[in-house]
């Protein structure tokens, strides 16, 4: 996001027209709603405060909102309705402001494949107007904490997808924002270069930097993420700690393997479902079986097994396991969260 003076490094002073008092939320949203231009409703009417120094998630699926809202708060796109302030600064009337405070890793990397590792930080650097005797200890600082000095001096091109990432992540701090989007960072790596790009996301986070991150990723929300939103349809339908959002599920959950068919999956799925000694259960049919999700779960799940047993059901395994976020993106929306890797990069 170029701009032509930048706050200074540590400046996050809130010297916005209307004077306002230094705000201690990275991001306050009240009502957000963006509807396009042809009348899709993206995002319809979502509320959130992002604390300073927090890593927070945006979880969902594909075409759920995320990224409309992060394009909103990035303003580079107006809200339609309601009210956003980032980095204490209105995004409709401050726009430059939040601008010059936020860096911003889009979905597609921005860097110039012809150009070297070190040019690519020296050009964001230019264009974020990051002061000349300030750039080259910059641009060390940076390849250093994207493990890329040792490529300093390659070009881009010959990099593999996550050492593009990485150095895309690293263009999108020259100007050291104390707020950084990172939209989808991982989609499409493989999981080692993931992992790698989480211990980086870890140590910028670590450094004082406020993280919001969109995934559709559980296991990155739940590795990365002091807190995390669930957006479906352009609505959020549930946000908490990780674990927080673990224990709503309630109880355990029973994986039931079984023999057969689909047929033998829908019949077992029914007899779980009435199943008197798992009163609000959840029963969710699975590629393998069943998956019971129940606080009785581990009191009561043989007695499951000997029903099904009972009416000729072969089971030919179980587990009994804490809930992960699957099963509570699975508890929310009925359905497993369907993530299109696309292609695996190394
Ligand atoms: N420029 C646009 N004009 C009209 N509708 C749009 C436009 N951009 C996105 N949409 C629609 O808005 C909804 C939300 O899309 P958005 O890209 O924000 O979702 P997302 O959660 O980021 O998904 P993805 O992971 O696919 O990017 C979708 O229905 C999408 O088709």
């Amino acid at each position: 996001m170029p701009t032509q003076d930048t706050a200074g490094p540590t400046d996050r002073s809130r010297d916005g027209s209307a004077g306002e008092p230094a705000a201690a939320a990275a991001i306050d949203v009240d009502g957000l709603e963006l509807t396009y231009a042809d009348g899709t409703v993206a995002v319809d009417g979502i509320d959130m405060t992002v604390p300073e120094g927090e890593f927070f998630g945006f979880l969902g699926p594909n075409g759920a909102g995320k990224t409309t809202t992060i394009k909103v708060f990035a303003t580079l796109l107006s809200p339609t309705g309601g009210a956003v302030r980032v980095n204490g600064f209105d995004v409709r009337s401050d726009s430059r402001k939040v601008r010059e405070s936020i860096g911003y890793m889009a979905q597609e990397t921005s860097i110039d494949p012809e150009l070297t590792a070190a040019e690519n930080i020296r050009f964001a650097c230019e264009a974020y107007g990051v002061p000349r005797d300030e750039q080259s200890v910059r641009v060390d600082e940076l390849l250093d904490l994207v493990d890329l000095a040792d490529v300093a001096d390659k070009r881009a091109e010959e990099f593999s997808g996550g050492m593009k990432k990485r150095l895309d992540a690293a263009t999108a701090l020259v100007h050291r924002p104390p707020l950084v989007f990172l939209d989808e960072p991982t989609t499409g790596l493989d999981p080692k270069a993931r992992n790698r790009l989480w211990e980086y996301f870890r140590r910028i986070n670590d450094l004082g930097t406020t993280i919001f991150l969109t995934t559709q990723y559980l296991e990155e929300a739940d590795q990365l993420c002091d807190r995390l939103a669930v957006i479906l349809d352009g609505e959020i339908v549930a946000d908490g700690s990780p674990s927080e959002l673990k224990r709503e599920v309630g109880g355990e959950v029973l994986d039931v393997e079984l023999e057969g068919d689909g047929t033998a999956t829908e019949r077992a799925a029914a007899i779980a479902r009435e199943f008197d000694a798992f009163a609000d259960a959840s029963v969710a049919e699975t590629e393998e079986g069943i998956s019971v999700t129940a606080e009785t779960a581990r009191e009561h799940g043989t007695d499951l097994l000997v029903a099904l047993r009972d009416a000729d059901v072969t089971v030919t395994g179980f587990n009994i396991r804490a809930p992960t976020l699957d099963d509570v993106f699975l508890a929310i929306t009925g359905e497993e969260l369907d993530t299109d890797d696309g292609e695996v990069a190394q």
